[in-house]
């Protein structure tokens, strides 16, 4: 069989096949059974080029979706990494390949693919379990899980109590790293991108009492949770998710925890927060008020370096893999709630769950690194979503930061082919690639896991997705050296300037540095709404001052323009009207040449015809007088 892929600069994928001779009902993936082994190939620790790693899994088919004859063979596993999609009858793809526009048959290879048989262990050793081990090295990883809604995302990253998926097994290979090492108390706290915040005992009481009451929400959740049970007797995975179903081959974690990085404690922090509509909402801050259940809206924000960052953003302290699940619990609970409360779906918005890990030697922070793993929304287009009214504005913004991450991941692709090139990245162009940029750009290592269904009904954007992941396999991640300074994060006091860096007072940094506060980007836009009336007429005020000044300036500007414009558009005419009088004066001059030379022809044919009349007039004078 021979394929062509043609990648288009839209980012579309293109692939002709010249023959389909693979059985459409083959499904099995013999070469992955007992897969086990961490997947070491593209990996570069210290710096250097790698492929964006791509991983497909593939779900069962659910008993309902059997019985609606949903397995029509359209995915077919030809190897560990090359699958083929093959179209079903009724398909938009199918109708048009009738038509003669495209074909029937894809084929997408990728770093690996778990067919349905794969285990979630084998899922987490063969994808992120390398990730996760040079995130306990102090590098920064990023994951994300793309797909259509009910592809496997939320089953592959959070799974279910007796199956977790990869972030309750990172938790776990982390804490298993850790063995007993930890930094127990609470004050050094991240801050900004990647430093680290000094808490004074005010702020450490705060601190733990904010951390009891998050984790109060749980009881009085579990207390509700028991009267409903009685009631029914399922319980969602969402509020009973736990760890401490985690079993897999730990020997590597353990092995790697005890040789090396042995003079270290850490400490441990996690935040989750979701993109929802192109607002940025923590998930583990209760709603402003019961009565309109508003939530605050967080700002994106980047620090000197240009590192984004959630500012206000609640960050966890956490001790035990035990705690890591309750707050992913009160996550998820809160985001159920706020999703209940606007008619909605979870799965319409993007959640981000981050660990930050500090390495800690003596009184120093040694470093910090961050692995975010991040549950997109379903990535289904438009004309299959109600889109009425707030329905609509939601629909468009998954599909616009989908589409921007997209338009980014073609954009950095294009940009390795020719680096001369170096076209624009629309990374600002929506939150989730100003989150993601750092990572694209080589502040750490990223991976994609696709997660697709069989199912025949939703062919088309299983294929759209395949296409999107076509593309991004093809992006190479530069992957930059961390100098020793740089791993070391800066330590900020209660007033957020630097304190002592290493023992000693760096007084370069503490002018260089910019508070918090500078730092804030104007063109950021926050929820107005939530301030009191008083601030909100005293903004309004402010605001028409500087629109009245802006007004002015841009008044002055444009008289300014004009004015220079009209001398430019002048000396143009004047220079264009020369042009033209020269070209004239010389055109006339070369007509007047043109009919001289005519006129002297004329003039001499006309001698030349009066000559032959008088010799013809002659000849016959001459005759009769002979
Ligand atoms: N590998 C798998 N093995 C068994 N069941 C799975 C697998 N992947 C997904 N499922 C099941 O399929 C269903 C849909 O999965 P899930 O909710 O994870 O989809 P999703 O892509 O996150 O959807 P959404 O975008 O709506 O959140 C769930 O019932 C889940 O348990």
């Amino acid at each position: 069989m021979a394929a062509t892929i043609d990648l288009t600069h839209e980012g579309t994928v293109l692939v002709a096949m010249e023959s389909t001779a693979c059985d459409p009902h083959h499904t099995a993936l013999p070469e992955l059974s007992g897969l086990s082994s961490i997947t070491s190939q593209n990996e570069s620790v210290d710096g250097g080029e790698q492929q964006l790693r791509v991983f497909l899994r593939v779900r069962p088919f659910s008993k309902e979706e059997l019985n609606n004859n949903e397995d029509q063979g359209c995915v077919v596993f030809e190897s560990a990494e090359t699958a083929t999609l093959h179209a079903p009858k009724g398909s938009a793809t199918m109708k048009c390949s009738e038509k003669g526009i495209g074909q029937q048959v894809h084929k997408f290879s990728f770093t690996k693919i778990f067919g349905p048989e794969s285990t979630q262990a084998e899922f987490f050793d063969g994808t992120i379990r390398s990730q996760v081990q040079d995130f306990l090295h102090g590098k920064n990883a990023l994951v994300f899980s793309y797909g259509v809604t009910n592809a496997g995302k939320t089953h592959t990253i959070q799974g279910s109590p007796k199956d977790p998926g990869i972030l309750p097994r990172a938790i776990d290979a982390v804490f298993r790293h850790i063995n007993g090492r930890l930094y127990e108390q609470m004050d050094l706290r991240p801050y900004l991108n990647s430093d680290v915040q000094k808490l004074d005992p005010d702020q450490l009481r705060m601190e733990r009492s904010a951390k009891t009451a998050l984790f109060s929400m749980l009881k009085e959740d579990s207390e509700s949770t028991r009267t409903s049970r009685s009631r029914s007797s399922s319980s969602s995975s969402v509020n009973s998710l736990s760890f401490s179903g985690v079993s897999y081959d730990q020997t590597v974690d353990s092995a790697e925890g005890a040789v090396d990085d042995v003079q270290y404690v850490y400490s441990l922090w996690v935040a989750y927060y979701e993109i929802y509509n192109e607002q940025v909402y923590d998930l583990l801050q209760p709603a402003l008020s019961n009565k309109t259940k508003r939530r605050a809206v967080l700002r994106l924000c980047e620090d000197s370096a240009g590192n984004s960052y959630v500012r206000d953003l609640r960050w966890v302290n956490i001790q035990t893999a035990e705690e890591a699940a309750k707050v992913l619990r009160v996550g998820n609970k809160n985001r159920s709630a706020a999703a209940t409360k606007m008619n909605q779906s979870s799965s319409r918005s993007h959640s981000i769950f981050s660990i930050k890990l500090m390495r800690i030697d003596g009184a120093d922070v040694q470093g910090i690194s961050e692995l975010s793993l991040c549950d997109l929304a379903g990535s289904e287009r438009c004309n299959k979503t109600k889109t009425f009214g707030e329905r609509l504005k939601e629909a468009g913004n998954i599909n616009n930061s989908l589409l921007i991450l997209g338009k980014c991941i073609a954009a950095l692709r294009n940009n390795q082919g020719d680096r001369a090139k170096n076209s624009y990245i629309p990374f600002r162009e929506s939150k989730l690639t100003r989150l993601f940029q750092g990572v694209f750009c080589g502040r750490g290592r990223a991976s994609m896991i696709v997660n697709i269904n069989q199912c025949a009904s939703t062919y088309d954007e299983t294929l759209h997705v395949m296409k999107f992941s076509a593309v991004a396999k093809e992006v190479v991640q530069v992957i930059q050296p961390r100098s020793l300074e740089s791993l070391a994060p800066r330590l900020i006091g209660r007033d957020g300037k630097p304190l002592l860096n290493n023992g000693v007072l760096d007084s370069q940094a503490v002018d260089g540095y910019l508070s918090e506060d500078e730092l804030l980007d104007g063109d950021e836009e926050a929820d107005m709404s939530i301030l009191p009336q008083e601030e909100l007429l005293n903004l309004v005020e402010s605001l028409r001052a500087k629109l009245l000044a802006e007004r002015k300036k841009n008044l002055l500007q444009e008289i300014q323009i004009r004015r220079e414009m009209g001398d430019a558009m002048m000396q143009q005419i004047m220079e264009i009207e020369e042009l033209h009088s020269r070209q004239m004066a010389d055109l006339k001059e070369s007509y007047e040449e043109k009919m001289d030379s005519t006129f002297e022809m004329y003039k001499e044919a006309l001698k030349e015809h009066a000559y032959q009349c008088a010799l013809e007039r002659l000849e016959e004078e001459i005759c009769p007088t002979r």
